[in-house]
């Protein structure tokens, strides 16, 4: 899939914007503060209905401006189009699918963006909030009930929370639908991790052998939040009493983390800050290869800084790994990255918000 015009409007240091975006490599060149990764910004917005940089959505808005927008039409592989829309007027923010108001949530279902940024090695060294999010997000593009057992399994974690929250004593009986729907929807949910792990686990083997091939074969490893073999609903009832002390539930699969071990890096702690900003890259190309193999077209992938981030050789192989796919790529830099000199598709100019196309 790619974006064709993406056109912003009130977010961060951009005015007004049309980017007429190529195919292939779209670059995206200015000085520090021009505005370059709020097009990445806008894009990924565009896809997850949040940022890859911050929490809250209304940090975008421009300072002093009244709304926000973003609107791209989306070319697909088999040359359906859909326009996408998403902006905030007043307080309140807005999705639009061809016009009709949907769900900000909807939008993920119509485009999918792989984002690597500065942030991104945080998939290896970060919290395991940040990889259960990596990981739901591919199981959510193919498992069609994922987010409605995620919902049920939100929903009861809330309940049972606040029961153990509770000052005065409550019946042990209030428990147990709430802790049946835990483990009715977490069991499915794990299971659903699992396969795509184990589908995901060839992608990143190809992947890492292309950018870390001296550290050897890699192996990944799911822990489930709950003590392996066991079954969650025994689990949560003969925890009750803990996590009543501790006011929260303590086990199940918002608990859940995965990790990858190297033949030569076996830990996390082994790896350099340059191979894990490596091995985050390879995750990310690795899922959006295996997403682009189950639904027949590739996501947009944005990288951001990447001359910053990699070293030549590794800018090299990831360059060519993306020429091959073929995906529609924005990349952004201080300077025309040095493995797209010959051939950029398209080239932007950025300075203050503004951007001049120079090819
Ligand atoms: N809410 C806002 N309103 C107006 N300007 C903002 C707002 N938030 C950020 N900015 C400004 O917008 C610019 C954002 O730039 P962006 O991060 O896109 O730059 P960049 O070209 O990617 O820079 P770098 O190369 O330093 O990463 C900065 O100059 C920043 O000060």
């Amino acid at each position: 899939m790619k974006f064709e015009r993406l056109q912003l409007r009130g977010l961060r240091c951009i005015g007004e914007a049309s980017l007429d975006l190529a195919d292939g490599f779209n670059v995206l060149v200015g000085a520090n503060g021009a505005g370059k990764t709020s097009v990445l910004e806008a894009a990924f917005l565009l896809s997850h209905g949040r940022s890859f940089r911050s929490g809250s959505r209304d940090v975008l808005m421009q300072r002093g401006a009244s709304g926000l927008s973003i609107f791209s039409t989306v070319r697909h592989a088999d040359a359906r189009v859909v326009r996408l829309g998403l902006g905030r007027e007043g307080t309140r923010w807005e999705a639009r699918v061809d016009g009709t108001d949907v769900l900000i949530g909807q939008l993920v279902r119509e485009c999918a963006v792989v984002c690597f940024e500065p942030g991104s090695h945080a998939l290896i060294a970060g919290s395991a909030e940040e990889r259960r999010r990596f990981l739901d997000w591919g199981v959510f593009h193919v498992e069609q009930d994922f987010l409605s057992a995620w919902r049920r399994y939100q929903r009861a974690l809330k309940q049972r929370n606040s029961l153990l929250r509770k000052e005065s004593a409550v019946s042990e009986d209030l428990y147990g639908p709430w802790e049946q729907e835990l483990a009715r929807s977490g069991t499915q949910i794990d299971q659903w991790r699992r396969r795509y792990l184990d589908a995901l686990l060839p992608y990143v083997r190809e992947q890492a052998s292309l950018f870390l091939g001296e550290l050897g074969d890699v192996e990944l490893r799911y822990r489930p939040g709950w003590p392996e073999g066991e079954d969650l609903a025994g689990t949560l009832a003969m925890q009750r009493a803990r996590d009543q002390a501790k006011r929260h539930t303590t086990s199940g699969v918002h608990r859940a983390d995965w990790s990858l071990s190297f033949a030569q890096a076996p830990q996390r702690e082994h790896l350099s800050r340059g191979q894990e900003k490596l091995v985050a890259l390879a995750c990310l190309l690795a899922q959006a290869r295996l997403d682009a193999d189950h639904r027949g077209e590739w996501p947009i992938i944005c990288l951001d800084d990447l001359a910053s981030e990699l070293d030549l050789a590794h800018q090299a192989s990831v360059v060519e790994s993306l020429l091959a796919a073929p995906a529609q790529v924005l990349i952004t830099g201080t300077e025309m990255p040095k493995p797209l000199e010959q051939a950029p598709n398209r080239l932007f100019h950025v300075e203050q918000g503004r951007f001049t196309p120079l090819l």
